[in-house]
């Protein structure tokens, strides 16, 4: 696959979350097809923390042993950031959305619109922002409501995602792409796969991330526990969210933790920057987050510089200080003692692994010693060598490489062929 394409797949899977609609099967234009009048289209927005995108989806009328074979006909980005970040000016959430439905409204036949179902689905930047001003939350959907609204379709309305549909939509979403669920079959028909396992789902959003898996054992914790019936087959999930364990947000979590280590001071050493590195932040932006306390006497205005230091060591040691290891009164858990049983099978990582692990050209499953290597080197360059593109990516694997090794517990065998 060349880089495009790979790109291209990487958006596609930062979007999982949002599955029971999008179960791909192919990217078609849909132009190009003949499309017989059982064609249906749906239209769902996949509201993230960092970004919004429309995906267009269309599907026979007929279903396959209760469950529908859907294909994303198109995928638009919408501009801007997520729209949790118009918290201030929710108008302007609204007016993300238009050129996406726009484009929708090209592809869809007018004749087919007012049939359109249309959903809107918001991840953890809106779970964040209701529990920080529920006020704002609201106006954020009514904007973002009121200009799908004037659109001719059928919107079936716009809400927050709680963090177990956001797992197992995710879980669903991976699933019906390998084709763990259902498989078309040389006899031109829709199978369930015999004696294929199903896999495990790491999503690393911006604002929280999800694991989802199939235990070997009854979950101890109903509120970890999902059942879903697809394709004629039963599946029991365990899945949980952590909130604020997104990339965004832990960063967030792990500058603020560095700040407070020297809290008299106006600058901030940050040992997950490449030496030579340096920004200001102001206080504000540093606590505008349920996920870090602000200090006792704030001084938003003040402005702190944050200053590369470059030491892979102490950045994994940072880094750790975020995880609490205790499982208290669970048996096993995952990490901040939440229940998780052991885990069970392979595990496919997705979204903000996947743009991490691509950047770093670690997907194409190398073994674990190889993927600490490439990042023991990357993390050992200096500011001057690593662009500006690349320092995103460079603050952020730490926290991947942790957070994979956590969650999934050690003796998962994602990606890891050995
Ligand atoms: O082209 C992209 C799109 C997304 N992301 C990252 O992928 C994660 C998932 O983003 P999303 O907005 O979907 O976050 P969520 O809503 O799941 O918290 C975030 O850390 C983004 O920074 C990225 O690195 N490159």
């Amino acid at each position: 696959m060349d880089y495009k394409a790979k790109t291209v797949a990487g958006l596609l899977a930062a979007t999982c979350v949002f599955s029971i609609i999008a179960l791909i099967l192919s990217v078609v234009n849909v132009k190009d097809v003949f499309l017989p009048p059982s064609t249906k289209y749906g239209l769902v927005f996949d509201a993230g923390s960092t970004h919004t995108a429309l995906y267009i989806y269309r599907w026979p009328a007929d279903k396959e042993n209760g469950t529908g074979i859907v294909s994303q006909v198109e995928a638009c980005t919408a501009p801007g950031e997520g729209i949790s970040s118009y918290a201030d000016n929710p108008a302007e959430a609204g007016a993300s959305l238009k050129p996406c439905l726009d484009k929708a409204m090209k592809i869809i036949p007018a004749e087919q619109q007012r049939d359109t179902p249309t959903y809107l689905g918001a991840t953890a930047g809106m779970r964040l922002l209701r529990e920080q001003n529920s006020t704002k939350a609201e106006q954020v959907f009514a904007e973002v409501s009121k200009a799908i609204g004037k659109y001719p379709v059928d919107f079936r309305g716009a809400q927050i995602l709680t963090g177990n549909e956001e797992g197992s939509f995710g879980w669903i979403t991976i699933n019906y792409l390998l084709e763990t669920l259902v498989k078309y079959s040389f006899a031109e028909k829709w199978e369930h796969p015999r004696d294929t396992e199903v896999l495990g789902a790491l999503d690393l959003g911006g604002a929280s991330t999800q694991i989802t898996f199939q235990p070997g054992v009854t979950t101890e914790d109903n509120s970890t526990s999902t059942f879903f019936r697809l394709y004629g087959s039963n599946y029991s999930l365990y899945t949980h969210s952590y909130l604020c364990y997104g990339q965004t947000q832990a960063l967030k979590m792990l500058l603020a933790d560095l700040h407070k280590g020297n809290s008299s001071s106006q600058e901030i050493s940050h040992p997950c920057y490449p030496m030579g590195y340096q920004e200001n932040v102001t206080m504000s932006a540093l606590y505008n987050s349920p996920c870090v306390r602000a200090p006792s006497t704030p001084s938003p205005a003040q402005v702190l510089t944050v200053i590369g230091t470059g030491d892979p060591a102490a950045c994994s040691t940072a880094i750790r200080k975020l995880f609490n290891f205790t499982c208290g009164a669970n048996r096993t858990c995952g990490f901040n003692g939440v229940y998780q049983p052991p885990v069970r099978g392979q595990f496919f990582a997705f979204a903000g692994f996947y743009y991490t692990f691509h950047f770093l050209n670690l997907t194409s499953q190398q073994s674990f010693s190889d993927v600490n290597s490439t990042i023991q080197t990357f993390c050992n360059k200096s500011w001057a060598e690593v662009t500006q593109k690349q320092l995103q990516l460079h603050h952020t694997q730490w926290l991947v490489m942790v957070h994979q090794r956590t969650s999934s517990q050690k003796n998962a065998n994602m990606n890891d062929p050995d």
